[in-house]
């Protein structure tokens, strides 16, 4: 079995009297897509914090590449290759979808020399954003100000600024929040063409979309991770069905 490129170990959050992560641990395989679902509450927001650096956890270690990075903070995990999705206030609505994946790579190099230069005329900074904006298909809409961009579009455009940085790792915190069938059913598309390339630790509400996506699923509930396994498994498995799926999904 390959080594976890991702490890969680006993993590502990509390907001006050509530315990959001309770003693959650997790191996995410290098190559894996790992989907985190659960209940409204259950606390997948406040764990993938913790992964990102975010929020600070109360108690237990997160281990990259089995270094232990409990303490470091949002960019040094972006610098070794742990990158959260960019949200779409991250993106600048007057520039090009081009021009903010090459300031995302260029974020990431973190060359502040560099500034002198326009972002969009330096090939060093433009070339890998043009083949990230293809893996995401947005290869034609690549000179398109953010702000012409469909709804869908400026979320693809989000997954591309994260790979720009060249992450082993891509936390994606509800990728298809929002989205009607068609863009979700797109959004299925392009994250399954970028298995094999990054490991995803993917949290979603849209069922269709993470048993399409994941190799293996973890459910948390409570705080509590209450299962990890195969997607057939955990649809079948009776605690989970009795405290998540096979309730009504409304979200
Ligand atoms: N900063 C905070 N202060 C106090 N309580 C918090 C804070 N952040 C989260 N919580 C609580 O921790 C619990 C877990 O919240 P979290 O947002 O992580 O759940 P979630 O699974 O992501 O939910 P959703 O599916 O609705 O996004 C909830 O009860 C929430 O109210």
């Amino acid at each position: 079995m390959a080594e976890p490129v991702l490890k969680i170990e006993n993590l502990v959050k509390r907001f006050g009297g509530l315990t959001a992560t309770d003693h959650v641990s997790m191996d995410i395989r290098a190559g894996e897509v790992h989907a985190v679902i659960g209940p409204n509450g259950a606390g997948k927001t406040t764990l993938i914090g913790q992964l990102t650096g975010e929020i600070r956890p109360d108690g237990g270690r997160v281990l990259f590449d089995g270094r232990d990075i409990t303490g470091l903070p949002v960019h040094r995990r972006s610098a070794i290759g742990l990158a959260r999705s960019f949200q779409i206030t991250n993106i600048l609505a007057d520039f090009t979808a081009l021009e903010n994946v090459a300031l995302a790579v260029q974020a990431h190099a973190g060359h502040s020399f560099r500034f002198w230069k326009p972002a969009a005329r330096d090939a060093t900074l433009t070339e890998p954003a043009r083949a990230v904006l293809e893996k995401v298909g947005l290869g034609a809409r690549a000179d398109i100000p953010a702000a012409s961009l469909a709804h869908g579009e400026q979320r693809q455009l989000e997954i591309a600024m994260a790979l720009a940085t060249g992450p082993r790792v891509l936390l994606l915190d509800e990728p298809m929040a929002g989205m009607g069938p068609e863009d979700s059913q797109h959004m299925v598309a392009i994250l399954a063409g970028l298995k094999g390339d990054v490991t995803i630790l993917l949290i979603e509400h849209d069922m269709d979309a993470v048993f399409a996506l994941a190799d293996r699923i973890t459910v948390l509930v409570y705080g509590r991770a209450i299962a990890t396994d195969a997607p057939e498994a955990i649809r079948s498995n009776p605690e989970v069905r009795a405290a998540y799926l096979g309730e009504d999904q409304d979200a």
